[in-house]
């Protein structure tokens, strides 16, 4: 099987551009995602023909789970899908589990530099994140972790998000707290979960503990939702860089259109051939 190793921020992935996924596909997530023993990555992406778009993705977890949806992700298929020439457009529709999404890639000197994605509405009705809550929204619900009180804010962007601000991100917030609060019963689908710190009206440090994979450099549908929450409590404009471990994405929470822009970066790193 031939696969593209490209990432978003460090978010990374091992992108396979093929008719149709094999039977196995979620054993096949595991083995090509595991760091040890095969290619190592945090997902595994399917670049797929669409009846109703230019292409469809699909995302695996490297815990084997497939997802609704992923920002870096699309970001990485946009570009792959440019660069093998599979369309002169620069501007592309790809179906995901979470709708369509309308995605414009910048091109320098036949470069894609930057690809900005309509990333949808977020999705607030706490029954539809999913939550065990039925409040619209749910805005900075106490949850109590081995004694310790936190607030979260519920998004869904098609994948469900915890986003939780605080002062000062503590290093064993993402990986003590994080798979905790991911498979909490509060989220019947489980959680990826957001640990943010204001830093003003338009910028935000953000660390990102994963459903279905841990902690990773970057999340697109995190930052998305992140700006969402900030803007909804009220912390931050509508629009917001999100400071992540593997570097910066753009947030616009379009109030006119309620969609959520997201703008940022994807790297190709090398190409491969997987033989088990
Ligand atoms: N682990 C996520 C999917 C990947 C999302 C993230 N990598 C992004 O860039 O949005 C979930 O199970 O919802």
């Amino acid at each position: 099987m031939k696969f593209t190793k490209m990432h978003g921020l460090g978010n990374d992935f091992v992108v396979v551009n093929e008719k149709t996924v094999p039977t196995d596909v979620l054993d096949l997530a595991v083995k090509v995602c595991d760091r040890n023993f095969g290619v190592g990555a945090d997902g595994l992406v399917y670049i797929l023909p669409s009846e109703i778009a230019d292409f469809q993705m699909r995302i695996f977890n490297s815990d084997g789970t497939e997802a609704e949806q992923c920002g870096n992700a699309i970001r990485c298929v946009a570009k792959y899908i440019y660069d093998y020439q599979l369309t002169a457009a620069t501007e592309i529709n790809l179906e995901t589990k979470a709708g369509i999404q309308a995605v414009s890639l910048t091109v320098v000197d036949s470069k894609v530099t930057a690809v900005r994605v309509n990333m949808g509405s977020p999705i607030l009705e706490g029954e539809k994140v999913p939550t065990i809550f039925n409040e619209n929204p749910v805005i900075e619900k106490e949850i109590m972790i081995d004694g310790t009180s936190l607030c979260f804010t519920a998004v869904s962007m098609g994948n469900p998000h915890a986003v939780i601000f605080v002062d000062t991100i503590e290093n064993h917030f993402v990986k003590g707290l994080g798979p905790i609060i991911e498979k909490h019963e509060y989220f019947p689908r489980k959680t990826n979960v957001e640990f943010v710190e204001i830093l003003n009206q338009s910028e935000v440090n953000m660390h990102v503990w994963e459903r279905g994979c841990g902690e990773t450099l970057a999340c697109g549908t995190g930052a998305c939702a992140t700006a969402v929450a900030a803007y909804l409590t009220g912390r931050t404009g509508p629009s917001v860089t999100v400071r992540l471990k593997g570097g910066d994405l753009f947030i616009e929470w379009d109030q006119e259109q309620n969609v959520v822009y997201m703008t940022g970066p994807s790297t190709v790193v090398f190409t491969g051939t997987w033989l088990l």
